[in-house]
Order: C-alpha cells, then sequence, then structure tokens
C-alpha cells in the first residue's frame, strides 16, 4: 500500500492540543488509520504542523505560527518546547516546577522563593515556570495576556532574588480537562518538583482571594504584588463602552478611517463593531431612500444599535453622513446612557471630496440625475459638539485612528482641531 498523506483544519481546542504537543507537554495527535502524514492547519487553511509516521513512531515537525496567535500570551519566547528548553539547562542543576494558573500573590512569590533559596535544595537549580494559558475567559476573570504580564513580572522578581538558580517562563494552553498532569510537566522538564503554587497558599489566604470583590484595593494590595493587582483590577472593572460616531460629506474619509479605527481597536484586544455604511443601508435600513426624513430614521437605527454594542462594553463605530444634527443628538443620547459617545467630524472640504468622488455621485448630483445629494442639493448641518474634526488633507488615516483613540480613552475633553 503507497503511503497516504492528507491535510486536517483544527479547531481552537484541538489547536490547543497541537501547541502541547509541539510544546512537549502533551501526546502527538493521533494519526488516523492508513495514513502515514498528516499537515494539520489552522480554520484560514495555514499549515501550522506536521506528523509523520514511521515505524510505529510519529514525530511532529512545527511549519508555521498559529495566524491568529498573538499578544504576550502568545510570544515565541515563552512558547519553547521543553526539548529546546532542556537541551540548554545546565546538567546536574536540581530542576523544578511552579505551576501558575491564577495571578500569583505576595505569598506565592515567598514560597517559591524560600524554596528556590532553600539549604535543601542542590545548586545550581532551575525553576521552570509553567503559566496555564487560556483562550476562553468569562468576563471579570483574568485574560491569558493579564496572567502572562502578571507572572513575568513575579519571574522577573524571583530572578532578581535567586542566587545560582535559573528562572524560565513557559506558556501553556489549557482548558479544564486538557491541563498536562504533574508527571508529564515533571517528565517534560527533567524535573524532580513540580508545585501547583496556588494550591500552596494557606487556606486564609485562598479564602481571601476567594472573597475579593471590586473596589477591595487595600485587600488587593495585601495580597497581591502590584503587576498582580493592575490585572485584578483591569479584569474586575467591567470595560466600559463607547459609541463612536463619524459623520461628514460622501467622500470625506469616513469609512477608511472608521476601518482602521477597528482593526486597532482589535488588535489591542477590545472588541469592535463596525456599522458600515453599505452594510447598515442593505440590511438595517433597506427601502429608506436620502430625504431628510429617511436620512434621520437611518441614524437613529444606527444609534439604537451601536448604543447595544456599547451597553454590552462593546465599542460601535459607525460612519454614516448623518448630516442633520438632531438625529446625532438622539444618538448621543441614547450612546450616553450605558456609554461614552464621541462624535468626530470628519470635515475634509467638499471640493476634495468632490475631486475623489470615488463613486462617480457627486458627477451625477451635478448633473441632476440623483436629487438630494448632501453638500450638492441637499445640506450638511455643520456639528457644533464634535469632540474631534479631522480634516483628511493634512490628517493622514494613522494619524486620525491615534487621535480619535487619544480622546476615547481621554474622556471627555474640549473639542479638537486637526
Ligand atoms: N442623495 C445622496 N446623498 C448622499 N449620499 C448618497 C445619496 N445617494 C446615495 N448616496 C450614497 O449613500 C451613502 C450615504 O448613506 P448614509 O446612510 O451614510 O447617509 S445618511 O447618514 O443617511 O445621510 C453615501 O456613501 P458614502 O460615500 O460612504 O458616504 C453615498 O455613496
Ligand atoms: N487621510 C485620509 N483619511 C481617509 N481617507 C483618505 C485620506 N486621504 C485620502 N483618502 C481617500 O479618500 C477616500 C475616502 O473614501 P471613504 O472612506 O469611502 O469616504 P466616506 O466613507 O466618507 O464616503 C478614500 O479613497 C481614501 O483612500
Amino acid at each position: 500500500m503507497s503511503p497516504t498523506t492528507t491535510t486536517v483544519a483544527l479547531g481552537d481546542d484541538a489547536l490547543d492540543g497541537l501547541e502541547r504537543a509541539l510544546l512537549g507537554v502533551g501526546p502527538a495527535p493521533a494519526l488516523p488509520d492508513g495514513v502515514s502524514a498528516v499537515t494539520y492547519t489552522d480554520h484560514e487553511n495555514t499549515p501550522l504542523a506536521r506528523a509523520e509516521r514511521s515505524a510505529d513512531l510519529v514525530t511532529l515537525v512545527p511549519l508555521r505560527p498559529l495566524a491568529r496567535g498573538t499578544g504576550p500570551a502568545w510570544d515565541p519566547a515563552i512558547r519553547r518546547s521543553a526539548s529546546e528548553i532542556r537541551a540548554e539547562l545546565r546538567s546536574g542543576a536540581t530542576r523544578m516546577v511552579a505551576v501558575v494558573r491564577s495571578l500569583p500573590t505576595r505569598g506565592d512569590l515567598t514560597a517559591l522563593g524560600k524554596l528556590i533559596s532553600s539549604p535543601d535544595v542542590a545548586r545550581p537549580g532551575i525553576v521552570v515556570v509553567v503559566v496555564l494559558v487560556s483562550r476562553r475567559t468569562p468576563p471579570g476573570a483574568i485574560s491569558a495576556d493579564g496572567l502572562v504580564r502578571a507572572t513575568r513580572h513575579a519571574v522577573a522578581q524571583l530572578r532578581q532574588d535567586a542566587d545560582e538558580t535559573d528562572v524560565v517562563l513557559v506558556a501553556v494552553p489549557s482548558a479544564p480537562g486538557t491541563t498536562p498532569t504533574a508527571q508529564t510537566l515533571a517528565d517534560a522538564y527533567g524535573a524532580d518538583t513540580v508545585l501547583l503554587l496556588d494550591d500552596e497558599r494557606p487556606r486564609l489566604e485562598k479564602e481571601a482571594v476567594l472573597s475579593l470583590r471590586r473596589r477591595q484595593r487595600a485587600l488587593a494590595d495585601a495580597l497581591y504584588p502590584p503587576a498582580s493587582a493592575t490585572e485584578l483590577d483591569a479584569a474586575l472593572t467591567p470595560a466600559r463602552g463607547a459609541v463612536i460616531l463619524l459623520t461628514g460629506l460622501s467622500g470625506s474619509g469616513k469609512s477608511t478611517i472608521a476601518r482602521a479605527l477597528v482593526s486597532r481597536l482589535e488588535e489591542e484586544g477590545r472588541a469592535a463593531t463596525l456599522l458600515d455604511g453599505d452594510a447598515v443601508r442593505h440590511h438595517l435600513s433597506e427601502g429608506l431612500g436620502f430625504s431628510r426624513a429617511d436620512r434621520e430614521t437611518n441614524v437613529r437605527r444606527i444609534g439604537f444599535v451601536a448604543a447595544l454594542v456599547a451597553q454590552h462594553g462593546g465599542i460601535a463605530v459607525a460612519a454614516p453622513i448623518a448630516p442633520f444634527a438632531a438625529s446625532r443628538d438622539d444618538v448621543r443620547r441614547l450612546a450616553q446612557e450605558h456609554a461614552r459617545f464621541v462624535l468626530v467630524h470628519v470635515a475634509t472640504p467638499l471640493a476634495v471630496c468632490e475631486a475623489r468622488d470615488r463613486k462617480g455621485l457627486y458627477a451625477k448630483a451635478r448633473a441632476g440625475s440623483i436629487p438630494d445629494f448632501t453638500g450638492i442639493s441637499s445640506p450638511y448641518e455643520v456639528p457644533t459638539d464634535a469632540d474631534l474634526v479631522l480634516d483628511t488633507t493634512r490628517v493622514s488615516v494613522e494619524d486620525a485612528v491615534d487621535r480619535i483613540l487619544t480622546v476615547v480613552l481621554a474622556g471627555p475633553t474640549r473639542e479638537q482641531h486637526w
């Protein structure tokens, strides 16, 4: 029988399993019967690893990192395989594994520090700090990135205090039911001791950690080192949503800036929803035209949906022309019931918009074949309440995004012109 090769696209949980196998802390995936090689891909069909069977042995070769793997928890520096780490470890050193499953406390650091400097531990020593990261964290829980940031600080502290002991940090994907056992970790790193840090805590500390609620700053500071307390604070403070409304003439640059803004927010881990003009007109406002009444209905609908998104902590970015002050005011009112509202006037001069005429609509409007065209035969009421005024003949897309984000993050300020 000739050898068969195949490609398998993996879902999130299976990808985590593949990651653990590549890190050397989980079993290699089982090859289907009669198949001698498998290329594993993510759902975007990016080849990630190839498994090959020779005799009874399956070897797994990494091909490319996950396309979606970004952020501190995916830093390649802490995603090194156990065999690579083992190859660097000094032979004869005492090896320990410390497993971090929740934010490191001051107590965890003290306990680990004591262990590292204990006279019972032969020098030189090595501690592999394994931080277990999960791709799904419920609201209010510490994200994988937050856990890694706090653990990084803890490791930096331990390195400072540890004499003759290396402290190595690795991130291992995990979810309930898929956490590597203590034995697997011990075997992977050649360690004799595996400590589950949060298991070692004294009972009172465990209870205090569980009982901690929002606004108990003093207790949080007593229990946690500053880096952990910061992450805790961020997780316990619900993300406040925002509605960002970009208004301006057709061709002023609203959609271009809105799209760039949404990608930037997503890169930064914020849930951002684009209420794209065309999609809104196609779905939410199908059948509406460009009379004053129809435009006001369109903009109010956008405001309603945007406010719902923001009410649940998301950032809604909408970019209709929104030429009338009354309906912009309605959006502001709806949004501000639950969230922050930022009005951005994309104030590119009409002559420039008309010269751009991407869709040829200005030419048609001038020729009279499109009635009620904003700026030509229908008014645009210039906002007097914009938080930010951007003229795209002077501000690049990237700068526009930076300026909007500064306003969104800074809170209410006086109107800024660029
Ligand atoms: N009469 C008239 N006036 C203005 N614009 C017109 C008109 N007819 C069609 N279009 C196209 O529709 C887009 C504007 O739709 P909006 O939903 O953003 O308009 S509004 O806020 O309801 O006024 C606008 O898209 P953008 O260029 O993206 O702004 C135009 O391409
Ligand atoms: N600084 C800028 N910001 C936004 N768009 C710009 C800028 N400079 C040039 N443009 C161009 O202007 C056009 C604006 O179109 P679009 O974003 O669809 O506008 P609108 O959504 O307001 O109708 C695009 O072709 C874009 O590439």
